[in-house]
């Protein structure tokens, strides 16, 4: 049977690369950081930039009303972030806009992916465009990088896990010592690590590979992670909520992990603080 979305999947990888040529060489001028919702919620012309060119070459391939788009850019600026039953492009043109404004040797990405309804999630991309790693799973065909298939860790001993979280963007006390203190407990089970890369997409990447038994956070954003969840999920891995109910994509709180083992134990140790919703109504 013909896949419908064979074309789409393999254009959303050209687009990441053309995008991720463009993220480099924004690399070598100078890069003057923006903010948003916090202070430490960074943006810069560059993200602005690729969003628009990753848009209008989707537009330009597939006709300007076939599709809809959920783009970070696009959001922060008033577009609304809701799923309907047209196919919708989720984008963040920079995944790790921190790492990216220092031009350090730390990674950044670009994802994109296409989902069709609430939580059936057709293909995603992540393109990690300084170490040149093309991530990327098509639902029931598997997940690769630079098109060799990956798997994540066979690990079901909590004890000899590494596992990845982030702080997110709001810095209220009450929400940072509840991160923390989940952290501690964490690192406490005990577990052989705790990591962090700085951008949701590598983060999901690392799971899938194999390279850590999970990752989870609370105050990501769909487009952090909607290309990661179904690289982790074809790759073996499974995706729960923070409370270990079933994962919502536009609910703000994940857990990514290699088992339902490993995942329900850190699920015991974290401690959920209230986040919006993606797609809650916007205030008047
Ligand atoms: O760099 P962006 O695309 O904004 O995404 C990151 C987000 O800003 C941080 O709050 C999260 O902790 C990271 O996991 C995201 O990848
Ligand atoms: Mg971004």
């Amino acid at each position: 049977m013909e896949d419908p979305w064979q074309k789409a999947y393999d254009f959303a990888v050209a687009v990441a690369r053309k995008a991720g040529a463009e993220i480099r060489k924004a690399g070598e001028s100078e890069i003057r950081v923006m903010t948003k919702s916090s202070t430490v919620d960074l943006v810069t012309k560059t993200d602005e930039r690729v969003e628009k060119i990753i848009i209008s070459s989707l537009k330009e391939e597939f006709g300007e009303d076939a599709h809809c788009f959920i783009g970070e850019e696009s959001v922060a600026k008033g577009e609304p972030c809701v799923l309907s039953d047209k196919p919708t492009w989720i984008i963040d043109p920079v995944d790790g806009t921190t790492n990216f404004k220092t031009k350090k040797n730390f990674s950044f990405e670009l994802l994109k992916d296409d989902l069709f309804k609430l939580s059936f999630v057709e293909f995603g991309v992540v393109y990690s465009c300084l170490e040149d790693k093309m991530y990327k799973a098509r639902k029931g065909k598997g997940a690769f990088c630079d098109d060799e298939p990956i798997q994540v860790s066979d690990m079901k001993d909590i004890n000899k896990s590494i596992i990845i979280s982030e702080h997110g963007t709001d810095r209220s006390p009450e929400k940072v010592t509840k991160i923390f203190s989940t952290m501690q407990k964490i690192l406490c089970i005990p577990v052989h690590g705790l990591r962090g890369s700085g951008t949701a997409a590598t983060n999901m990447c690392l799971v899938a590979t194999g390279a850590v038994e999970a990752f989870f956070e609370i105050g990501i954003h769909c487009w952090d992670i909607a290309a990661g969840v179904i690289i982790v999920k074809e790759a073996g891995g499974i995706l729960l909520d923070v409370d270990g109910g079933p994962f919502d994509l536009m609910s703000r709180r994940m857990v990514s992990a290699n088992n339902e083992l490993i995942a329900k134990r850190i699920i015991k140790e974290i401690e959920i603080f209230p986040v919006g919703r993606d797609d809650a109504p916007a205030e008047k």
